[in-house]
């Protein structure tokens, strides 16, 4: 293949302007229309020291204020060149090239700044002054910039605005304070040609940023504890984060500057402004969990144990999980605090406390936050469970990080825009992509991204990655790509008998009276620990069992509602109970068993593990798509691509020899429209191993025909002829029956009946 020719200056403008639709006037860039190459500009032939760097006619220098391409918006975007220096990038190819960049000191708008503690006296064309640097590329540079005193503004300016017709139009700004942006701490107003003459002044601006300004909240000690008490400051602990020497891959498809006005400073109200703080994540549908709070309706043991029992209840503290705690902690703490992108991926079976672990962590970091101890940072659940399409959670991310809902299309756009040029956000975003198994596109364009952004030295993107198995990203991704992206993996283990008795019994802690005995919870934690050491199969069963001696208990005694196993109560007639009444309310191995066989023993749960795997993949997937939208009924043709789906994630031998058969194929869907042509496809190098896994999950075999047995058997109702991909489908018997049934059936593993 013929090396990609790069693309010009204009058509760099073009592919931007079309891509966002951005409209921008093309009259007064400096930097000429051509693509002429960066030179460096020294201060003598003999020390060859770079003072200046110069485009073609433009030319600026070591102190100069900039202008910078700002993504999507007429935003200006201005810094001091601090320093000249070259750093490595990759090419269109990914071959390492000697790029020509500037450090630069930035200014910040109000916008930037953490709006509780904003200003209220802000100019529409202000700048603050900050103490923040990074290292940019010269072809973000799109102009100089005349930064003035308030005064010296009005002086040159008496009706307080520029004419459109002046060369300094959309260029000048009053800068008359200091900011430190993660602080929203200022200094005292100063005159700024007073503070800032040149080059030689950059240094005694800095320091009275600095000085006048509160730093960067410290980093905490050394040991990491979750108790919010140990977190003790000390004078050591004030120092500023460092900037990672390390550089990192800027997205070739950066658009160069292009003609533009965009950085005329309009009135600072535009939507990325807005910028919320997702404390809590993003609610996107209206498939609410349940909490059931123990406080709440509380009157027997028996009830506090359901609920403390209840996979939806939120548990104090992990118990078992401490080490994946730790390692997650330090590792979001660390990306945080230095304002770097990261990657981690978590692995592990369902119920092995990956969700809960991810969110207690966040939660410590969200209080850490709360007492000024830690930079503050996004966050944004997204959960490919709760996603009808994959693409949605490019609008998730944009949203949460700018207010707006946009449609995928564009929003991908945009973070494309906003992940590869500079920025002066200083705000991380912390994503939790939950059931990524889930987000799997036909071109693997979802993953891809999300593991990728993070790399991109502007996007202060910390991702982390929720999946059941293991290997997804080199299934989905190929090894080739999986390794570049290199992702911090963590592995959560099944839990060991021992450990999910531990898990049981804390949650039992406040119940007050015994009504579970400790033989059953060892029992049902031996039973489920020798399975899959699925915390919430191991809840479930104990929850369930809870229930079944609630009901002994009252059938004893009918009079005896809800009371505590051997609470005196009365009997209609107005006797004190029996001490038989209340041994029969505790839950012991017994009843354990009877929980255990309840879903398994029924002549429906035997003759749902007597199908054929074809109809359990049918049921999977139909399951798959009631979870994933909520609504009771899907069409034959969603079934089928969820099946598809399935085919690709799950790991079980029988699932892959049947996909394997050959058998006909499925007709071919329509390419994928998002990600295809973008810059955010995985470059071809990922795509052979990717579409062999999507050619082996078509053969799935005539799915019609199976919706049309397990029809006649009343286990789904379908609405359509015999294999007609339009046609409706629902459950005809209870979801729980199936997965009941099935959870534990071997030939079902990987197939999503235990989540
Ligand atoms: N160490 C633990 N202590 C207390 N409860 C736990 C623990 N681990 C898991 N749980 C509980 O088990 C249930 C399942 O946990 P969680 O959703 O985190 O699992 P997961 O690994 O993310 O599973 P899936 O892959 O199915 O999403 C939750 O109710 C959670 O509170």
């Amino acid at each position: 293949m013929p090396p990609k020719r790069p693309r010009t200056k204009i058509e760099k403008a073009r592919h931007y302007l079309s891509g966002g639709g951005v409209v921008r006037e093309d009259s007064d860039d400096e930097l000429g229309l051509e693509d002429l190459p960066w030179e460096w500009i020294y201060e003598d032939k003999k020390s060859m020291k770079i003072c200046g760097a110069r485009m073609g006619k433009f030319e600026c220098y070591l102190g100069d204020a900039v202008l910078l391409k700002a993504p999507a918006s007429n935003e200006a975007w201005v810094a001091i060149l601090y320093e000249f220096l070259e750093g490595e990038d990759e090419d269109d190819d990914g071959d390492t090239i000697i790029e020509k960049q500037a450090r630069m000191l930035w200014f910040s708008s109000e916008k930037e700044i953490r709006s509780k503690k904003k200003r209220t006296d802000f100019l529409d064309n202000e700048l603050y002054i900050t103490t923040n640097t990074d290292e940019n590329a010269l072809t973000t540079i799109n102009g100089k910039a005349n930064v003035l005193s308030k005064e010296e503004f009005d002086r040159l300016y008496p009706n307080g605005k520029v004419p459109r017709s002046s060369k300094a139009y959309g260029k000048t700004f009053v800068c008359r304070r200091g900011v430190n942006t993660r602080t929203a701490t200022y200094t005292e107003e100063f005159n700024w040609e007073d503070v800032y003459k040149g080059r030689e002044d950059m240094d005694s601006l800095e320091e009275l940023v600095e000085s006048q300004t509160v730093k960067t909240r410290r980093r905490r000690a050394a040991t990491k504890t979750r108790d919010l008490d140990d977190f003790v400051m000390d004078d050591d602990d004030f120092d500023e984060p460092e900037t990672p020497k390390k550089r990192r891959k800027l997205n070739s498809a950066t658009p160069t500057p292009s003609k533009a006005k965009q950085l005329t400073p309009r009135k600072f109200t535009t939507p990325s402004g807005r910028k919320i703080i997702t404390k809590k994540p993003l609610e996107f549908t209206p498939l609410g969990t349940r909490m059931l709070s123990p406080s709440q309706m509380q009157s027997s043991p028996y009830q506090i144990a359901r609920s403390t029992l209840h996979v939806s209840a939120v548990p104090h503290a992990l118990p078992c999980r401490e080490t994946e705690f730790d390692t997650v902690y330090s590792h979001l703490e660390a990306a945080i605090t230095a304002g770097t992108g990261s990657c981690i991926y978590i692995s592990g079976t369902p119920g092995t406390g990956k969700t809960a672990t991810v969110r207690e962590v966040v939660a410590s970091l969200q209080s850490a936050v709360a007492e000024e101890q830690l930079d503050d940072f996004y966050f944004v659940e997204i959960n490919g469970m709760k996603v009808t399409d994959p693409h949605q959670s490019y609008s998730l991310l944009w949203e949460a990080l700018k207010g707006d809902r946009v449609s995928s299309a564009h929003a991908l756009e945009l973070l494309e825009r906003e992940f590869t040029t500079p920025s002066p956000r200083r705000v991380p975003c912390v994503v939790l992509m939950d059931e990524l198994d889930q987000l799997v596109t036909r071109n693997q364009g979802v993953m891809y991204n999300f593991f990728n952004w993070p790399q991109l030295r502007h996007s202060r993107l910390i991702v982390l990655a929720v999946a059941n198995t293991m290997d997804l990203p080199e299934r989905t991704l190929s090894n080739k790509i999986s390794s570049r992206l290199g992702l911090t993996r963590i592995t959560f283990p099944g839990y060991s008998h021992t450990q999910l008795m531990t898990i049981i019994q804390s949650r039992l802690e406040g119940v007050g009276k015994v009504i579970v005995e400790p033989d059953a919870v060892q029992f049902a934690s031996r039973k489920v620990a020798a399975v899959s050491g699925d915390a919430r199969r191991a809840l479930d069963i104990c929850r369930r069992a809870v229930e079944i001696a609630e009901q002994e208990s009252t059938q004893q005694d009918p009079g005896k509602e809800n009371l505590a196993p051997g609470t005196p109560s009365k009997s209609p007639g107005g006797q004190k109970t029996s001490a038989l009444a209340s041994k029969a309310g505790i839950v012991t191995i017994g009843t354990i068993k009877r929980a255990i066989n309840e879903a398994t023993s029924t002549p429906l749960a035997a003759h749902l593990r007597s199908l054929p795997l074809a109809s359990k993949i049918f049921l999977a997937a139909l399951l798959s798509r009631l979870r994933r939208t909520g609504i009771t009924e899907s069409t034959l043709a969603d079934v089928v691509d969820e099946a598809r789906r399935i085919g690709i994630m799950a790991q079980n031998k029988n699932v892959e020899a049947f996909l394997l058969t050959p058998g006909p194929m499925l007709e071919p869907q329509p390419e994928e429209e998002l990600g295809v042509g973008v810059i955010s496809t995985p470059s071809k190098r990922g795509r052979p191993a990717a579409k062999k896994e999507i050619d082996k999950a078509a053969r799935v075999l005539g799915l019609g025909a199976v919706a049309m047995e397990l029809s006649e058997a009343g286990i789904i109702g379908v609405e359509s002829r015999h294999g007609d991909r339009v046609g409706r489908v629902r459950l005809g018997v209870g979801e729980e029956d199936i997965r009941g049934a099935l959870r534990e059936d071997e030939e079902s593993r990987g197939l999503g009946f235990g989540s």
